[in-house]
């Protein structure tokens, strides 16, 4: 359990942010398949780690607990492993998110896939085998990293693969940045409307070196917007670019828009500035779909309700399915903060704001989003965070980092 005193934000802090942990999911990937690459400012996070023991080890069985991009991502991997069988399972929370679309994907492909509990759902044993098919159709309203895990394969096939995305594509800003670090990788790609097309990697490349320095993680930057918001203090993060491929980079945007936290970008320090405006007045009401962005809604709700700012988020259906249901997540524990909210299977609209709750204990249901979204309400109220250990998933420093930045009142 994490105790947060009530709290007042330190001024002009830096605060070093580790490497994106889905761009260096993805290069982990098409390093093992690929080429060695020169990956500076790796992800610290558990996740990060767990996809990197699994492909170094190379085991038959394969257990990548709660990590959704590595279950994925491995998937399309042991798929194309030929003549090796792979038992891929993980937490039991990994056991109840869903798979099938890539399975029924993979299994279209001509491998042979079996679910080994409930269909649908890990843990799944995996028959690797050289794919000569090169059309697939995938469902795309699920998860964006069925699509990202095939397209990760795509260019190690003989003769590429044309993905026809079924339906509306969620979490789209993922799939773009994949396409982008294929670029990177000199595989040629293109996504014109809702078909992606890969073209087989040409081994001559083999040769040039990629040197790849991964950006800072947007979606542990957002904590530090909602602090900010909260605390009217200016905040230093590294290492950013102004050109960000990682969708939560939408943070700014928002924060600018409805808190009036201005982010100036040092380029020569990859160095973001959070700067609040002192004049700031509450705008009526926060309205917004975001779907292309769903990591950050949760730093959204809670900012808003500490500041009971009235919010309607749509475009959140993938909630349901992450860590936890964070939706429902979100529902029991913002009652906490005094904000009581109605939830659908896709959005969260604030009714009513009243006082918080005297002994505020946050409970996160395994998800490290929920441990990090809520501690900035102790800029307004001490609060405790229970299992304050799931923030490894993602920001490992995250406490850390924290101390850094308060001071009890
Ligand atoms: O491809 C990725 O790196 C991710 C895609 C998103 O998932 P969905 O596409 O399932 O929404 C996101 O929520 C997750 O944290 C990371
Ligand atoms: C949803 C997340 O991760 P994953 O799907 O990779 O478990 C996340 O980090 O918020």
């Amino acid at each position: 359990m994490k105790k947060l005193e009530q709290s007042k934000l330190i001024g002009n802090k830096t605060i070093q942010i580790s490497g994106s942990k889905s761009i260096s999911n993805r290069l982990l990937i098409l390093e093992s398949l690929f080429k060695n690459i020169q990956i500076g400012n790796l992800s610290n996070s558990q996740d990060t780690q767990l996809l990197k023991k699994a492909l170094l080890e190379n085991t038959e069985t394969v257990d990548i607990h709660h990590a959704g991009t590595a279950m994925r991502f491995l998937t399309s991997y042991y798929s194309i492993a030929e003549g090796k069988t792979t038992i891929l399972t993980g937490s039991g929370r990994m056991k109840e998110r869903p798979i099938k679309n890539l399975v029924t994907a993979l299994q279209n492909l001509g491998v042979e896939i079996e679910y080994l509990e409930n269909e649908g759902f890990p843990p799944l044993k995996i028959q690797g085998r050289k794919i000569t098919e090169t059309k697939v159709d995938v469902p795309a309203n699920i998860s964006s990293q069925f699509i990202t895990s095939l397209l990760l394969i795509a260019g190690k096939l003989e003769k590429g693969l044309e993905i026809n995305l079924v339906g509306e594509v969620t979490s789209r800003s993922y799939i773009e940045m994949t396409l982008d670090i294929l670029k990177k990788f000199g595989i040629q790609a293109s996504f014109i409307g809702n078909l992606i097309k890969v073209e087989p990697y040409n081994e001559s490349n083999q040769s040039a070196v990629i040197n790849y320095e991964v950006e800072s993680d947007w979606s542990s930057a957002s904590y530090f917007y909602s602090f900010a918001a909260l605390g009217r203090e200016t905040i230093h993060l590294k290492s950013f670019y102004k050109e960000s491929t990682q969708g939560d980079s939408a943070i700014a945007k928002i924060y600018e828009e409805f808190f009036r936290i201005q982010t100036i970008f040092t380029e020569a320090e990859h160095k973001l500035t959070l700067q609040p405006d002192l004049n700031f007045q509450f705008p009526e009401k926060i309205v917004l779909d975001m779907n292309n962005c769903p990591d950050i809604a949760q730093t959204l709700c809670v900012t808003a309700a500490a500041l009971k700012i009235p919010f309607e988020i749509s475009g959140l259906g993938t909630l349901r399915v992450k860590e936890t249901d964070r939706l429902l997540a979100l529902y029991n524990e913002l009652q906490k903060l005094g904000t009581q909210t109605e939830i659908t299977d896709n959005t969260i609209k604030s009714l009513n704001f009243n006082d918080p709750e005297e002994n505020i204990s946050i409970k996160t249901y395994q998800d490290h989003r929920m441990a990090m979204s809520f501690a900035p309400f102790c800029l307004i109220k001490e609060l405790n965070i229970e299992d304050e250990d799931v923030v490894e998933k993602s920001y490992p420093m995250f406490w850390e980092d924290l101390s850094k930045i308060l001071n009890k009142e």
